[in-house]
């Protein structure tokens, strides 16, 4: 027996639906926007969190190749300009540098990885090696989390204002230019699986993906919050 597919609505609907295991519920997200965590903590997330950003240009680079659609790679090469940056224009790695600076952090003890937990590693592989080895359409799927990031984005930014003031302000910019790019790509994304994804098994492995995104997100905050417990 066949399955019936969604319509677009609903299929949208159900990867929406997984918002609900989004990291934004992390109870070290909760205490972070309620004020609540140490300088050690938020260096440890900072600092564990830049291997997620040097990774994601490496992540899109494996859906580019695993992509056969000259119009959806021209788009989606834009994703790791923006990381990576270009001669004129600083990407979003080293804008995570400036973050890690203006929480007190050297660029050495950040980029060297002395404070990077197994856990946090063990994550952000899984997600690079899912991007390679899964279809292209699937590994696209996986990033629309991006879809639940901007309301997170906006909390932390005025959390970190209010809350944590001695975090230097200029060092807040990754996230600002995150609340622009993210809604835009989570569109573009989501336009590419909705037209891909026209069967029931294909949008049961979309939702799968995304609930799999959903783990390793999950996942970073735990071995995070282990890690830092003060
Ligand atoms: O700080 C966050 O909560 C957060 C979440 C996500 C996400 O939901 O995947 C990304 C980012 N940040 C981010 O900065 C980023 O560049 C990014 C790229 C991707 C992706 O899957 O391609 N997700 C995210």
């Amino acid at each position: 027996m066949t399955t019936t597919p969604l319509d677009t609505d609903g299929f949208v609907a159900a990867l929406r639906a997984q918002s609900r295991r989004y990291h934004d519920q992390h109870p070290f997200h909760v205490r972070m926007n309620a004020g609540q965590l140490s300088r050690r903590q938020i260096q440890g997330w900072v600092a564990n969190r830049f291997y997620y950003q040097q990774n994601i240009p490496r992540k899109d680079a494996a859906i580019l190749s695993n992509c056969p659609d000259v119009g959806v790679r021209r788009r989606w090469v834009r994703r790791i300009l923006d990381h990576d940056g270009t001669a004129d224009r600083e990407g979003g790695i080293d804008a995570w540098l400036r973050l890690a600076e203006a929480v007190e952090l050297t660029r050495a003890e950040v980029c060297d990885e002395r404070h990077l937990v197994p856990g946090v590693r063990f994550a952000v592989d899984a997600y690079v090696t899912f991007a390679r080895t899964r279809p292209w359409v699937e590994a696209v799927a996986s990033s629309l989390t991006e879809l639940f990031a901007p309301d997170l984005m906006a909390e932390r930014l005025a959390a970190f204002e209010r809350c944590y003031p001695w975090i230097d302000r200029d060092g807040l910019r990754y996230f600002r230019t995150r609340l622009v790019r993210a809604p835009r790509d989570a569109e573009h994304a989501l336009q590419v699986v909705t037209e891909h994804c026209r069967s029931a098994d294909e949008q049961e492995r979309a939702v799968a993906a995304l609930s799999f995104k959903c783990e390793v997100l999950w996942s970073i905050l735990d071995a995070i919050d282990q890690a830092f417990p003060d």
